[in-house]
């Protein structure tokens, strides 16, 4: 493959669930000839279909991966694993035109389908034999179904441009059925080697097979990893993220898509912070790949392929503005044990329990005697970790709450008074905030809100820090 005169563009799931429409935008469009290629799709699963695979991202609720791995019932799984099949010919079903499409992509799944279900079922019964162990091969197969979803939607989307005409080449990663053991980046080349996508579109599965693990380095949003990766090898010009919306000062579905801002440009730092909001606005792993290989990174509306979008780097901001409100549900872990105060290690010890349960840390606060987590986690994990922590810390008192947390976020907050301003809007709103907090190097502030409030508290702050921009007369600090 030739350098800098290609683009990597990754679909995300939400716009993947819509891909007609993206085949007249962003595919085709008023494109002709060679102005088809030179662009390199990698694609997520249509929306949806990962979490029916593994669990769900933000409940938890279990998937075809959640039922095998609690093994409840035997057969839970099976169930599963039949309603992805169904999900997915529906899926391609609502997108794809030609019957001739359709029944190769229905073909497609009932063998994918298969193949896995009775790799399963194989799995299931060498395991009964008390020298192989189940749980040694979770992680295998936790690949193996994610793999799944990725595959399906880029053999549709194969599928449907090759019938409009393009010449649209699948670009399988998952490694189905194949042998030897390769890392993420050999995978990658291995694939492209052959491929000129300057005659041919390559569309490329987001899930790689690998022997590091895809799922197991960087879990969920790992489509952006490959497509980081592949962006950064193959030296492309220009990695682009397509999104269902303009990457914009609030989520457009909560306060209208005429209310809110479309960000022009913005840095790194920024979308580190969307992404501990669990707003990805890029998997900050793949921020991390792009940025060492120089590749600039653009997040754009995949609806509107002529709109430049987002520019994301790593230059400060020319003046301090707000730039997103984001909102997030979370737990929070308060340890209080008035035996704390002057003692050194408390905070290891909790963090050692979230370690082990695999739980996101979002912010932290402490005093004297109390720690208090704020968690992206499940009641379930929450529950856990409660129980471990009290075994380490016997006359503890650990209380668990379900709140939320909105975030103002900006490059450059300064002299912009966001702490003392967001209060006054939660409360000019009738409501209150639990918690606030600012740290010196001034890029988000963070408040703790109640759960039902979260909506309205997020209205507030974009009205006063958005919709309502004054000029600010003073800069204090
Ligand atoms: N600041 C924001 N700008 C744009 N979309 C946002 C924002 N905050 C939340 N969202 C929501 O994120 C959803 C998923 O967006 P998208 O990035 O397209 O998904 P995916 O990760 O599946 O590609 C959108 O439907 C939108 O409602
Ligand atoms: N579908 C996978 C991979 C991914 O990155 O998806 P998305 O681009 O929709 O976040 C997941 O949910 O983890």
């Amino acid at each position: 493959m030739t350098n800098k005169t290609h683009t990597v563009e990754k679909i995300g799931g939400t716009s993947m669930s819509r891909v007609d429409q993206l085949k007249d935008t962003l595919f085709i469009g008023s494109r002709q000839g060679e102005a088809l290629y030179g662009r390199v799709f990698v694609v997520s699963a249509f929306g949806g279909i990962t979490d029916l695979l593994l669990e769900h991202k933000k409940s938890g609720e279990p998937g075809v991966y959640g039922h095998f791995a609690n093994a409840e019932s035997d057969h839970g799984w099976h169930e599963a694993l039949t309603r992805v099949g169904s999900e997915m010919r529906k899926r391609h079903n609502a997108v794809l035109d030609h019957p001739g499409d359709i029944e190769q992509a229905d073909a497609f799944v009932s063998e994918r389908t298969l193949g896995i279900r009775n790799c399963l079922i194989d799995l299931q019964r060498l395991c009964a034999y008390g020298h192989f162990r189940l749980s040694e091969h979770m992680l295998q197969i936790r690949e193996l179904l994610s793999g799944l979803g990725e595959v399906h939607s880029a053999f549709v989307t194969t599928l449907m441009l090759q019938r409009a005409g393009v010449n649209a080449r699948l670009v399988d990663l998952s490694g189905w059925r194949d042998e030897g053991n390769v890392t993420l980046d050999e995978r990658i080349a291995q694939a492209m080697e052959r491929i000129d996508p300057h005659t041919e579109m390559p569309i490329v599965t987001g899930y790689a097979q690998c022997a590091q693990g895809l799922m197991r380095e960087f879990d969920r949003g790992y489509s952006e990893v490959t497509f980081s990766r592949l962006a950064a090898l193959t030296g492309a010009r220009e990695a682009i993220i397509h999104k269902e919306f303009h990457l914009s000062s609030c989520d457009p579905k909560l306060v209208g898509e005429a209310a809110v801002h479309k960000l022009g440009r913005t840095n790194y730092d920024v979308a580190d912070q969307l992404s501990n909001m669990g707003m990805e606005a890029i998997h900050p792993k793949a921020a991390k790949t792009l940025r060492q290989a120089n590749v600039p990174l653009r997040i754009t509306n995949a609806f509107e392929p002529d709109d430049p979008g987002t520019l994301i780097d790593d230059h400060a901001a020319e003046t301090p503005a707000v730039e997103i409100i984001a909102g997030l549900d979370i737990m929070t872990l308060e340890v209080f044990e008035q035996d704390m105060v002057g003692v050194k290690g408390y905070d290891a010890a909790i963090l050692e329990v979230l370690k082990r349960h695999g739980v996101r840390i979002v912010s932290k606060v402490s005093n004297a005697n109390t720690i208090t987590h704020y968690l992206d986690t499940s009641f379930k994990i929450m529950r856990r970790v409660e129980k471990d922590i009290a075994q380490v810390y016997p006359s503890a008192e650990i209380t668990t709450r379900t709140l939320s947390m909105a975030s103002v976020i900006g490059r450059d907050l300064n002299g912009l008074s966001v702490l003392q301003r967001g209060l006054v809007a939660i409360a000019d709103a009738g409501l209150s905030a639990i918690g606030a907090s600012q740290g010196p190097r001034n890029v988000d502030v963070q408040f703790i809100v109640d759960r039902d409030d979260l909506q309205a508290v997020i209205k507030a702050l974009h009205s006063e820090f958005i919709e309502s921009v004054r000029p600010r007369l003073t800069r204090a600090a």
